[in-house]
């Protein structure tokens, strides 16, 4: 059983850096001492063990699953469960009762938090998690593209036509900040995420920027102390505990 708040974390179209975002909101929330949880509710498309670099499998207890633990967060996702890189070849209602599993047959525990990883879009998954959690809540991710945040209104619309809070808006990608110069380059345009936040009636939460290069040149994942992108993070987790 879940407890606490539950956010679904969701966009309109895919690779708008949706896990990115649900990951370090749950570890940003784990640093300020909450509780947390985060189930990847992207069955098909599941990518938050490979971010975590989690490689083991959960254990059972009473026929119950035990989360796996990473970066003090209670972790679930299909790719922990699937064996190794199989894809996962369902039929919609198969999804529902993966959804069930997750929400009522892992130990959660006691949570302050717990942030759900949506696939994209609009489709079976967004459809049982509205109606099988109607006190969650919602952010939308979309990056500042016309395209992407144009998409990313329907997501939106279907939380509110489902009577679901939207917490806000996070705009990913948002700008390069060049780090010599402190110069902004809006790579995908500016102000997508304003606008779908004012078109869904909700505030802007974060504009966070591209993450920069760790210091052996790959991009970083999980964004720790010495990554630009540690305080946006901390700062939205501070916004939703507010
Ligand atoms: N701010 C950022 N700066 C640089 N790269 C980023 C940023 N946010 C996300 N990415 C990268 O963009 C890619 C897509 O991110 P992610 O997998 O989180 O997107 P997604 O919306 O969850 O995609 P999907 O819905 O297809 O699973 C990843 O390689 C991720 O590392």
């Amino acid at each position: 059983m879940l407890s606490g708040e539950v956010i679904a974390i969701t966009s309109g179209k895919g690779g708008v850096g949706k896990s990115t975002v649900a990951v370090n909101l749950a570890l940003s929330l784990a640093r300020k001492n909450k509780k947390v949880a985060l189930i990847d509710l992207d069955i098909y498309g599941f990518s938050i063990p490979k971010i975590m670099n989690i490689t083991s499998k959960p254990k059972t207890m009473n026929g119950k699953i035990i989360p796996i633990g990473s970066h003090d967060v209670s972790v679930m996702s299909m790719g922990v469960i699937a064996k190794g890189n199989d894809p996962i070849v369902w039929r919609g209602p198969m999804l529902g009762k993966m959804l069930d599993h997750f929400f009522n047959d892992v130990i959660w525990g006691k949570t302050d938090y717990t942030i759900l990883d949506l696939p994209p879009g609009t489709g079976d998954v967004a459809l049982d998690m509205h109606q099988m959690l109607p006190e969650c809540k919602e952010i939308i991710v979309t990056t500042p593209h016309e395209a992407a945040s144009h998409v990313a209104e329907r997501a939106g619309l279907m939380a509110r036509s489902t009577k679901h809070e939207i917490l806000g808006v996070v705009e990913n990608m948002a700008y390069f900040r060049e780090p010599e110069s402190g110069k902004n380059y809006y790579l995908f345009g500016k102000g997508g995420g304003k606008t779908l936040a004012e078109k869904l009636e909700t505030r802007l939460l974060a504009s966070i920027p591209f993450a920069l290069p760790a210091e052996d040149g790959t991009i970083p994942s999980i964004h720790e102390e010495t990554s630009n992108l540690y305080t946006h993070y901390m700062e939205l987790a501070e916004k939703i505990i507010d």
